[in-house]
């Protein structure tokens, strides 16, 4: 095998930091991968420390180079992929962030979201973005941090602070602060971005109260964005990728065709549909977005974001106490004979699409006596599956055709009997790849492809061959009283009291 054959990917997820070196045939050599902190300094407010972030960065990136039995000057380039939205406003000069990181799933913005919706702002703002006024997004949370650091909007004005997704930061750092850019998948999730004229919007940032001075440049998803500084891995690497997690998954499950479609069950769970070069309005509550860029020409998908899946999971461990591994809810699933009549909705942190309801909070309903740890994990199982039927619903609502097959990765689609349900539930096949880590083979392909070690889409199609798949098998009544009971959930949910 040639030196130039291996392609690093970092994939800088809500929960942990991984890196994996890839071969030419987009297999994973090896991967190294920490779990970091969440802050959670309120209710609702969620936040990362950016050093954390860093620190995993480099010793992962390391690792995974050591594991692969390689040095960095055996890498072809490297790819970044990186939780959305995810906030970190740094020292120009030090490189020192001035607040921890405020993460995607924090609401703490929604009362400045709704002023916004009140005074009539959102139909601008949608017909730009392609988002609406959540706080899911970042411009909102950049301007929170601006207002609550002392001198810190003067600094941003006088161009001394600058602004960045987790890429953006990472890439600044990687290059010893001399490349402050992002890409179109990225920015095309601040809320001040153009995704039709493709470049940072006035009028939105003077909404958002963002100067323009502290943003990054857009490129391709595709690009040759710098080298990293020699001494971080012993020698200079081209960084040549970089696209937010759940638009790498969609390029790392080769849904190039438009129609396709990939769901990633991570943290939260997030649809894609690739629409092609026609950015699809969605009157269902769905989002419009760059997937990705290669070559100067954009993709659109159309999105649905939910923001718990696996978080519900983490929650049955981290939380209740109720299992010690993720991997558990599996069997729990599979040893009980029905859900008992209990459903979980897990808005913890809000409902997302199609919904927008940041002030919803959690749900488990049906509960009696008999009820065991084995409902709660069912329930927290069945929910995703469920969510994801309301999301292709409303992409078929928004003129979609009904998807043959729908992709599934990230670290809950391990779990076969979700897998099977979502089958079930959705009515398609669920076709899962040998290797689950889709979005990281999408960061390491986009950045291959800008340094020719892959020559084109083609390549990355027979990448993923190898796969399972679950076909529909429920019966339609038993499917038909699931989803009546989800909605009754649904609907205690979102009741205001
Ligand atoms: N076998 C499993 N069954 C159910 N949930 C799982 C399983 N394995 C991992 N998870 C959940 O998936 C999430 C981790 O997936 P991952 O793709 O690593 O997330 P992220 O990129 O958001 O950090 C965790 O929330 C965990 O609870
Ligand atoms: O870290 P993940 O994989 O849950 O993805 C987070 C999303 O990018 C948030 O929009």
């Amino acid at each position: 095998m040639s030196a130039d054959s291996y392609v690093l990917a970092i994939d800088q997820g809500t929960t942990s930091t991984r890196s994996i070196v890839f071969d030419a045939q987009g297999h994973p050599l090896a991967t190294a991968q920490r779990e970091f902190a969440q802050h959670y300094p309120e209710d609702g407010w969620v936040e990362h420390d950016p050093h954390d972030i860093w620190r995993d960065v480099i010793a992962t990136v390391g690792e995974a180079i050591a594991l692969a039995g390689i040095t960095a000057a055996d890498l072809a380039a490297i790819g970044i992929t990186n939780q959305r939205e995810t906030v970190v406003v740094w020292d120009r000069t030090t490189g020192e962030p001035i607040h921890r990181a405020i993460v995607w799933q924090d609401r703490r913005t929604a009362r400045t979201c709704a002023q916004l919706r009140e005074a009539g702002h959102e139909a601008m703002v949608r017909e730009r973005t392609g988002l609406l006024l959540d706080p899911y997004f970042s411009g909102t949370k950049v301007a929170w941090i601006l207002d609550a650091v002392d001198g810190a909007r003067q600094r941003a004005e006088r161009g001394e602070l600058a602004f960045g997704t987790i890429d953006s930061f990472l890439l600044w750092r990687l290059t010893g602060g001399e490349v402050h850019a992002t890409d179109v998948t990225n920015a095309g999730r601040t809320l001040l971005y153009d995704i039709h004229a493709q470049r940072w919007d006035e009028d939105l940032c003077a909404l958002l109260r963002v100067p323009m001075a502290m943003l990054p440049q857009v490129e391709d998803s595709s690009h040759i964005f710098g080298q990293t500084l020699p001494e971080l891995f012993g020698a200079p690497v081209t960084l040549a990728g970089i696209a937010g997690d759940q638009q790498a998954a969609l390029v790392g499950q080769a849904c190039f065709a438009p129609g396709t479609v990939k769901s990633t069950y991570g943290t939260g769970c997030f649809v894609l549909l690739n629409t092609g070069e026609t950015a699809v309005k969605s009157a269902h509550g769905m989002l419009t977005t760059p997937a990705y860029r290669i070559g100067g020409r954009m993709t659109y998908a159309l999105e649905g974001s939910i923001f718990a899946a696996g978080a519900a999971v983490k929650w049955l461990r981290d939380g209740l106490g109720i299992i010690t591994h993720a991997r558990q809810t599996d069997d729990m699933a599979t040893r009980i004979a029905d859900n008992h009549g209990v459903y979980m909705v897990p808005a913890f942190v809000g409902l997302g699409a199609p919904h927008w309801d940041p002030d919803a909070r959690g749900t488990i309903v049906g509960l009696t006596f008999d009820t065991e740890p084995a409902h709660l994990a069912r329930a927290a199982l069945e929910a995703v599956a469920y969510q994801t039927l309301d999301l292709i619903e409303a992409m078929i609502a928004d003129g979609g055709a009904v998807p043959s097959a729908i992709r599934v990765d990230g670290g809950m689609a391990a779990n076969a009997w979700l897998c099977q349900f979502l089958a079930d539930v959705l009515r398609i096949p669920v076709e899962r790849p040998a290797h689950l880590e889709t979005t990281a083979l999408g960061a390491a392909f986009l950045a291959g492809l800008a340094v020719g070690v892959w020559p084109d889409t083609d390549a990355i199609a027979s990448a993923r061959k190898e796969k399972t798949c679950y076909h529909p098998a429920m019966a339609d009544d038993v499917r038909d009283r699931l989803l009546s009971g989800w909605r009754r959930a649904l609907a205690a949910t979102t009741v205001r009291m």
